[in-house]
Formats: structure tokens, sequence, C-alpha cells
């Protein structure tokens, strides 16, 4: 099913919403007495139209640097590897700086990974800030579509490459899933010889809440803690940052065994962003000085501190 056009089970036949379904500003609107269609994040988006969607995620006929990149991440990211670089980080000394300027900071990363851009950072987290306002998104959607790969410092911050930074995730200790990019190429990542490690399951269990599930190590799961911590986004904000690259999942379908009632909200949510990560790679330039002044006052909306510990 397309982005966007996901049967949510609390409208009913006039398409009217029914209950609250989430703690967003979407719910403002209910609780006010003014029924409305959709949440206001999840209505079809402007690429619904489009149909050059089938250029994207092309890693058939990907090159190299692509393929190469992820053959180093299928064979490093092992359930050892997880551990670790979780509890190493929390000795790290934290730099401080406000978003905009991590965003600069960035901007000298050309992701590897990325078949779709060879853009700068900062030019396709403003194009998809961007795509999210043009289509009359909410205000906090519009920021986690700014910030959402500012995860990716992670590489100036003791990561062993880009391997450990960039790419799409997908869970270490179960099986590795046949809907991941080039499943053949975790032939070599040691884990696959594990008793547990490689068994559906592994050391999880059904409905056991992604939550509780180790994702590879990447910029989402780390910039997922720092938002958690230092800004007022909402849920699903926190979800769209922490799930934009776990693309077996929320694209392909696999994983779903794990999920709990709230994954299945934040599917939702996770899939309405996917198309303003992805497809406004296409887009035009951003003129960054000229937008600086619009987003630094939505930054401080949901930043009140300003100065973010990385
Ligand atoms: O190459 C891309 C890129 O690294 C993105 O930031 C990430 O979110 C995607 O999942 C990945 O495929
Ligand atoms: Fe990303
Ligand atoms: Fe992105």
């Amino acid at each position: 099913m397309a982005p966007g056009v996901l049967v949510d089970e609390t409208i009913d036949r006039d398409g009217l919403q029914l209950e609250e379904t989430s703690d967003s500003i979407d719910n403002v609107n209910v609780l006010n007495g003014q029924l409305k269609k959709q949440q206001d994040w999840d209505s079809t988006s402007k690429f619904d139209a489009e149909k050059d969607k089938t250029q994207f995620r092309q890693y058939e006929d990907a090159c190299d640097r692509v393929r190469n990149f992820y053959k180093e991440q299928h064979t490093k990211q092992t359930v050892a590897y997880n551990l670790k670089v979780r509890n190493n980080l929390k000795f790290q000394k934290r730099e401080e700086m406000t978003i905009w300027e991590a965003m600069e900071k960035l901007n000298t990363l050309i992701d590897e990974s990325d078949p779709d851009t060879s853009l700068s950072q900062i030019q396709h987290l403003l194009q998809s800030a961007e795509a999210i306002r043009k289509d009359g998104k909410p205000r906090w959607m519009q920021l986690t579509g700014l910030i959402h790969d500012l995860g990716k410092l992670l590489f100036f911050y003791g990561s062993e490459g880009q391997w450990d930074v960039v790419g799409d995730t997908f869970p270490v200790g179960c099986a590795f899933d046949e809907r991941i990019i080039y499943p053949g190429s975790f032939s070599d990542n040691p884990d696959i010889k594990d008793p547990i490690y490689n068994t559906k399951y592994g050391i999880y269990s059904p409905g056991c809440g992604l939550d509780n599930i180790m994702l590879s190590w990447g910029h989402d799961e780390y910039l997922y803690n720092i938002v958690k911590d230092q800004s007022t986004l909402p849920a699903e904000a926190l979800a769209m940052i922490r799930y934009h690259s776990f693309y077996p999942w929320h694209r392909e379908g696999a994983y779903r065994e794990f999920m709990n009632e709230h994954d299945e909200k934040m599917l939702e949510a996770v899939r309405a962003f996917n198309p303003y990560d992805l497809y406004s790679k296409s887009d035009g330039l951003p003129e960054i000085e000229q937008l600086k002044p619009y987003y630094l006052e939505l930054i401080d909306e949901y930043f009140p501190q300003k100065v973010i510990r990385w």
C-alpha cells in the first residue's frame, strides 16, 4: 500500500475521526470538537502522484561504493558490537552545539550508502523539511524533516567508519531477514553461526515491542536518544527519527511479529514521513540562507534549551 493511505481503524465510515489516537497536536482539533478526516501528518503527500518513484533505491543497479558499504556493514553489525558501542557512548565526552551548528558541521559528510543523492546533508535536510512544509504538514513534522539525519554526526564522534553511522537498519540478535537489501552480504557476519541469534525470534519474543529490539547501531538510534531527552517533540516525531532507516520493517513488512500496539501507530507515522525523506532528493536545491530564519524559530519552539549535548 502506498504511504499515506494506511487504513486507520479509528476512522468511521464517513471518514470522521472517532477517538483520540495520539498525543500529537492533531488531537487538539479533535478535542475542540473539530472533527477531521485524518491526522494532519497522515494524509496523502505530494509525492503520491508522481510516477518516477521507481528510480529510487535501485540497489541492484547501484555502484560499488554502495555495495561495498553494505558488505562491510552487514559483516560488522553484530550483537557484540552493538552492546559495546551503546556502552561506550555513556562514557563519551559530549560536544555542545545548537541544531543549526550541527547541520553545518555535518555538511562535510557525503553518505556512502546512498544511491540517490550526492548532495550535502544540509541540503537533504532542508529538502525534506521544505517538502513537508509545502504539503501543509504540522510544524513538529517539518522540524523532524530538518533534523532527522543529524545523527550522522556520530561519524565525528568515534564511529569506526560509515558502516556504523548510515545506511538502512535491521535488528541484531535474531535472524537477518531476506527483505534487508543485499541479504546475501551477511555471509561473513559471525552472528549467523550463533545457535540463538540465527533463529527467527533470536533473543527476543513475539510482540515484545520494537523498543526492546536492538537495531543495528547508526544515526537513527543515536539521534532518537538525543531528541527524546532534549526536545519536546511528540512520540510520532521520535518514531520517525528512530525508524526512518528501518526499511525492511516500514517498507517491506519484515519483523512485524515483534510489534506491539504502540508500534502499529508509530508505523503509520514512519510511513507518512518516508516520502519526504526519500523522494525530496530530486527536488530543487534549497536556498539555505533564505530559509534559515524560518527554521531557527522552529528549532527554538521544540528545543527550549537551544544548546544541545551531542
Ligand atoms: O543511504 C540511506 C541514508 O544513509 C539515509 O540517511 C538512511 O536513513 C537510509 O535508510 C539509507 O538507506
Ligand atoms: Fe537517514
Ligand atoms: Fe534522510
